[in-house]
C-alpha cells in the first residue's frame, strides 16, 4: 500500500526531469540509439546514463502509458514495483527464509521504499539481474549466471564491480573450477548481445555513460597526499575487500555472497550522497538480519534511520523549505544543514563499517569453509599391512575429489628397494626400515600449505620412482604403517583413524591381494606373517591408542575365510569413537533410514562410544545418510562424489561425520 501510495502521490524530480522525458523522446523517435537522439535534441547528458537492458526493461510500461495517455512517470514507477516484487521472489528462493522475516527485512525496508519510490532511483533493476545471477550460480546454471551478470552491467555499469568476486568464487572452489568456462561463455555471450551493440551503435550513450556524475563520486572521498595527488578511499576499500576475498583460499556460496555484499556495502557508504546505491547492499543486510541475532535488527534499524535522515536532508523539498525559512529568519545559516548532514553521513559510515565488521565476524569467520581455508584438513590413517589403508584412503579421496586432496603413503618412505640386503634383515613394520623423518617433514610441510617432493614405491617392481612434486591441498590424507607413530605426526592431524581389522580377515585379504595383484608367492606371504608378528605387536598395534576413531572390520561368518573364497564375504563394522562423539543421530539414521542393525555402547564417562553395524547399505543409502547427518558438508565434497556401499561406505559416512565435528570444533 505504501508503495502504491507513493507511486500515485510522489513523482520524484529525477523521474520528472530525466527518466520520463528520455523515455518519451525514445518512444517518439523509436531508433536503436535513443541516447544520441536525446543529446541531439539538447537533452541533459545525465538523463539516462544506462545501457540497453535498462532501456528495454523500462520500455514496455512506458509504451503502455503512452498508448493510454498516462504520464510516463507512472510507467517508470510501476516497472520499479515489478522489479521490487521479482527481487523479493529471488531473495526468497536463494535465502530460503521464513516469509514473515523476509517481509519485515526486505519488503518493509524503508531503504528500498525511500530510494525507489520517493527518490526515484532505479538501482533495483540492475540488482534484480545480479540477484538472478546469484540464484543461477547457486543452481549451477553458469551460462545463465554469466549472461545475467552482463545484463546487470548493461542496466548499470557499476555492477561490473561484482564480476571479480564471481570469478574468485569459481576459481577458488576446486569443485567448480571445471565449470568456469560456462560462466565465461555466458559473459562473452551477454557482452556480445547486450554490451557490444551499445558500444558500437550508440556514441551518445557512451558519452552519457562516461560523463555520468555518479561515477565521479567514487573518487570524491579522498585524502590529499599533496602535489595534486589523492588517496581515493572507495577504490582502496574495494581493492582491500577483493584482496581479503582472494586470500580466503576456499569459498563456499555463503562466503561469496557475504564478501560481495560487504564490498558493495563499503563502496556504498564511502561514496558520498548516493542514496540509490544503498539498494545494492540490501541482499546483504537482509541475509545478515535473517541469520544473526536481534542486535542485527537494531543495527540495521539504526543504519536505516540515519540513511533516511540523510536522504531527507538532501531532498529538494527540504532544501526548498530551508530556503523559505531562511528568507523569513535570515540568521539561520547555510551551515546548519551542512553540519547536520556531515554528522549524519559520519554516523552512516560508522554504522556501515560496524555492520561490515559484524558480517565479517559472524558470517565469514564462523564459516566452515573459512576455517578450512586457514589450515588444511589432515586425515591420518594407520593400521597393519593389508588392513585396508589404501582402500579407505582412496574412498575418502574420491569423496572430496582428486583436485582437492593431497595424499602421502607410508610405503613411499621405505628406506630400501626390494633388491637391497637390508630388506631381509628388518621387516617394514619396524620404524627403522622407513624414513619416518622424511614422512614427518613432508606431512608438516603439506599441513603448512607447502608443496613437497616425493617418490612412489612400486609394488610390482620393488623400486622407488623418480621424485615428483605434490602440492598441498584443502584435504591431506596421510596413510601408512606408522602414520600415528610419533607425537609430531599426531599433532598435524585434524582426525586420526586406526584400522584394526580382524586378524584372520586381514591375512585373507592380504594373501588375496599380494598373490593376485602384487605377484608374490603364497609361501612368501605366509612366511612374512610369521616374520612380522612381533613387530606388528610392538610397533603397529599400540598406535590404536592415539586414534580418535578406530574401525574394526570383521567377517560375519568367519568360516567363509577358510573355504577359499567360494562363498560371498559378508562383513560387519565395529566403529569406536573417542573424544565425545555424539552417535545418537547417526545410530537413528543407520537404523531408520538405511535399515541396518546397530548396537551402540557408551563408556560411562562418555569418552568412548562403540557402534557395531551389520547389514549391507547401498551407496545411495550412504549418500542420503550423509545429507541428513552433515548437510553443510556437501559443499566440501566433489561435484560428483563417489559413494561406496557396504562396510567401506559406512566408513565414509562415519569419517565424514567426524570431519564435520572436527571442523566445527576448530575455532571454539
Ligand atoms: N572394506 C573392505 N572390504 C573388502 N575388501 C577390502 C576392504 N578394505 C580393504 N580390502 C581389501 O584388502 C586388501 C588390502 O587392502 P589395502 O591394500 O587397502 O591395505 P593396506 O593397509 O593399504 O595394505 P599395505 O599396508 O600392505 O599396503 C585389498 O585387496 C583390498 O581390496
Ligand atoms: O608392509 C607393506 C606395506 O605396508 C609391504 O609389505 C611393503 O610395502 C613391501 O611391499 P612389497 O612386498 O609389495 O614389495
Amino acid at each position: 500500500m505504501i508503495r502504491i501510495a507513493l507511486i500515485v502521490r510522489v513523482i520524484p524530480t529525477s523521474t520528472l526531469t530525466w527518466y520520463a522525458p528520455f523515455l518519451e523522446s525514445s518512444l517518439t523517435g523509436m531508433s536503436l540509439d535513443p541516447w544520441s537522439d536525446w543529446l541531439y535534441q539538447g537533452g541533459a547528458a545525465s538523463a539516462f546514463p544506462y545501457g540497453y537492458v535498462m532501456w528495454l526493461v523500462l520500455l514496455p510500461a512506458s509504451m503502455l502509458c503512452k498508448a493510454m495517455s498516462v504520464p510516463l512517470s507512472y510507467g517508470y514507477s510501476v516497472t520499479l514495483l515489478v522489479a521490487d516484487v521479482v527481487m523479493l521472489v529471488f531473495l526468497r528462493k536463494y535465502l530460503s527464509s521464513r516469509d514473515r522475516l523476509l517481509l519485515i527485512t526486505y519488503w518493509l525496508s524503508p531503504i528500498v521504499i525511500a530510494a525507489t519510490y520517493a527518490l526515484g532511483f532505479n538501482d533495483l533493476i540492475p540488482m534484480v539481474f545480479l540477484v538472478a545471477a546469484f540464484y543461477c550460480l547457486r543452481k549451477m546454471r553458469l551460462l545463465w549466471c554469466g549472461f545475467l551478470c552482463t545484463a546487470a552491467i548493461s542496466a548499470k555499469l557499476s555492477m561490473v564491480i561484482a564480476i571479480p568476486f564471481f570469478l574468485i568464487y569459481l576459481l577458488h572452489n576446486q569443485n567448480l573450477k571445471q565449470f568456469l568456462q560456462f560462466y565465461l561463455k555466458g559473459l562473452v555471450l551477454g557482452s556480445g548481445l547486450l554490451l557490444l551493440p551499445f558500444v558500437l551503435v550508440s556514441s551518445g550513450g557512451l558519452y552519457m555513460l562516461l560523463n555520468n556524475p555518479e561515477i565521479g563520486k567514487i573518487y570524491q572521498l579522498a585524502l590529499d597526499l599533496g602535489g595534486g595527488s589523492k588517496l581515493c578511499l572507495v577504490p582502496l576499500a574495494y581493492c582491500l575487500m577483493f584482496y581479503a576475498t582472494w586470500r580466503v583460499k576456499r569459498l563456499n556460496f555463503e562466503l561469496f555472497s557475504a564478501t560481495l555484499g560487504m564490498a558493495f556495502l563499503l563502496v556504498v557508504i564511502l561514496t558520498p550522497v548516493s542514496p540509490g546505491w544503498f539498494i545494492w547492499a540490501m541482499p546483504l543486510l537482509v541475509s545478515y538480519q535473517l541469520q544473526s541475532d536481534r542486535f542485527a535488527f537494531v543495527l540495521v534499524g539504526l543504519f536505516t534511520m540515519v540513511y533516511l535522515s540523510c536522504s531527507l536532508l538532501l531532498s529538494p523539498q527540504v532544501i526548498a523549505t530551508m530556503d523559505i525559512l531562511r528568507h523569513w529568519i535570515p540568521f539561520v545559516p547555510q551551515s546548519v544543514e551542512k553540519n547536520t548532514l556531515s554528522i549524519l553521513q559520519t554516523m552512516l559510515v560508522a554504522l556501515g563499517i560496524i555492520l561490515a565488521f559484524r558480517v565479517w565476524r559472524e558470517t565469514v569467520i564462523r564459516n566452515d569453509f573459512f576455517r578450512l581455508s586457514r589450515r588444511p584438513f589432515v586425515l591420518g590413517i594407520a593400521g597393519d599391512s593389508g588392513a585396508g589403508k589404501d582402500t579407505f584412503s582412496d574412498a575418502m579421496r574420491d569423496l572430496f575429489g582428486r583436485h582437492s586432496v593431497a595424499t602421502i603413503s607410508g610405503d613411499d618412505y621405505h628406506l630400501w628397494d626390494r633388491q637391497k640386503p637390508m630388506w631381509q634383515v628388518m621387516t617394514h613394520l619396524n620404524p627403522m626400515a622407513n624414513d619416518l623423518d622424511a614422512f614427518t617433514h613432508d606431512l608438516v610441510s603439506l599441513t603448512d600449505g607447502k608443496g613437497i617432493q616425493s617418490r612412489h614405491y612400486d609394488h610390482s617392481t620393488g623400486k622407488m620412482s623418480r621424485p615428483f612434486g605434490i602440492r598441498s591441498n584443502d584435504f591431506i590424507i596421510a596413510s601408512g604403517l606408522h602414520a600415528l607413530y610419533s607425537p609430531i605426526m599426531r599433532q598435524c592431524y585434524s582426525l586420526k583413524v586406526y584400522l584394526d581389522i580382524d586378524e584372520d580377515l586381514r591375512r585373507f585379504l592380504k594373501i588375496r591381494r599380494d598373490v593376485q595383484h602384487r605377484g608374490h608367492s603364497l609361501e612368501k606371504v605366509l612366511a612374512s606373517f610369521k616374520r612380522r608378528e612381533a613387530d606388528s605387536a610392538k610397533f603397529i598395534w599400540p598406535q590404536a591408542s592415539h586414534a580418535d576413531l578406530i574401525f574394526s572390520v570383521q567377517p560375519i561368518h568367519p568360516s567363509v575365510l577358510e573355504d577359499g573364497g567360494h562363498h560371498p564375504l559378508r562383513l560387519k563394522l565395529l566403529a569406536r569413537s573417542r573424544h565425545g562423539y555424539n552417535a545418537v543421530l547417526l545410530t537413528r539414521i543407520l537404523i531408520g533410514v538405511c535399515g541396518l542393525h546397530v548396537d551402540m555402547a557408551e563408556e560411562a564417562d562418555g569418552t568412548e562410544v562403540a557402534l557395531t553395524i551389520e547389514g549391507e547399505p547401498t551407496a545411495d543409502d550412504i549418500q542420503m545418510a550423509v545429507k541428513m547427518i552433515c548437510p553443510s558438508l556437501s559443499e566440501f565434497l566433489d561435484f560428483y562424489p563417489k559413494w561406496e556401499g557396504g562396510v567401506l561406505g559406512l566408513m565414509q559416512l562415519i569419517t565424514l561425520s567426524h570431519v564435520n565435528q572436527a571442523l566445527k570444533k576448530r575455532f571454539i
